[in-house]
């Protein structure tokens, strides 16, 4: 694994090789756990985690954008909010928890969220990540830090005016139980309150890529695909 990052393009920084190789441990310690529960039936990763954090307001186009980066550029996608809808689904111990909190446009508590991403990403043979709608708080984001020990590599932020998330929340169709006007109203004061600052974070971070997502969808894909595309030599 240390030989793969030194024969990387002599073109990445130091501090991008500094920040790989602490990466690397983390993800080789997060993957042994899982290999001494699981001998042989996971894959050992090999590559370089690289993690993307999807964020923007209900109904900006988050989980539509994603199936397109899929698609052109491999990553694995793993929705918070549908791993969680999952949960209730599987009438989980926490389903009734996380059923209510969603009913109330809230966001449920970080540990058992950021538990759901963890064991998607350990089980997942890709090494790209785009991790949509999460996280939405500054809890969210520091309890991700702490269980899962690694920053996000790339930020994007699907911006669009509020009455354009309305619209397209009551039009998803798709039977969820937040999408009408009382829960969607709730779901933009959490946003403006408690993801913003998450946002802000990473804008001062420079990890922030910051979408314009008014559009056709293929418009709006256009402004996210020479984010990847510039990555693409160094991430594989
Ligand atoms: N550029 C767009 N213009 C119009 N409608 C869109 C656009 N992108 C997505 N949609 C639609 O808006 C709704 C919300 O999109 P979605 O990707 O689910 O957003 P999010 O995951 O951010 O909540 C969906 O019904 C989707 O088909
Ligand atoms: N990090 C997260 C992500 C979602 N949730 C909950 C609260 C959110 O309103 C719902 C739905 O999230 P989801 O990302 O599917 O919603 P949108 O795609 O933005 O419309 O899930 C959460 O509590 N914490
Ligand atoms: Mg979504």
């Amino acid at each position: 694994m240390w030989r793969r990052v030194a024969s990387l393009s002599s073109s990445i920084s130091s501090s991008f090789l500094a920040q790989t190789a602490s990466r690397l441990n983390t993800w080789e310690s997060l993957t042994t756990g899982i290999a001494q529960q699981a001998k042989g039936v996971i894959a050992p990763k090999e590559k370089t985690p690289f993690i993307t954090f999807v964020l923007g307001g209900p109904g900006s186009g988050k989980g539509t954008q994603c199936i397109k980066i899929v698609e052109t550029f491999g990553f694995a996608h793993l929705s918070a909010g549908d791993l969680l809808r999952r949960e209730i689904a599987s009438k989980s111990a926490d389903g009734a928890m996380i059923l209510n909190t969603i009913k109330e446009g809230k966001i449920v508590p970080s540990q058992v969220t950021v538990k759901l991403i963890q064991k998607e990403m350990e089980l997942s043979d890709n090494h790209k990540f785009l991790i949509d709608g999460f996280p939405r708080t500054e809890e969210n984001r520091v309890s991700f830090e702490r269980i899962i020990g690694v920053e996000p590599n790339v930020v994007l932020f699907f911006d669009c005016p509020e009455e354009e998330m309305v619209k397209r929340v009551l039009n998803r169709n798709e039977g969820r139980v937040d999408d009408n006007l009382e829960t969607i109203k709730k779901r933009l004061t959490v946003f403006q309150a408690l993801s913003l600052p998450v946002i802000n974070y990473y804008s001062e971070k420079g990890k922030l890529y910051t979408i314009k997502a008014i559009g056709t969808e293929d418009e709006i894909f256009e402004q996210v695909r020479p984010i990847f595309a510039a990555f693409e030599q160094t991430v594989g």
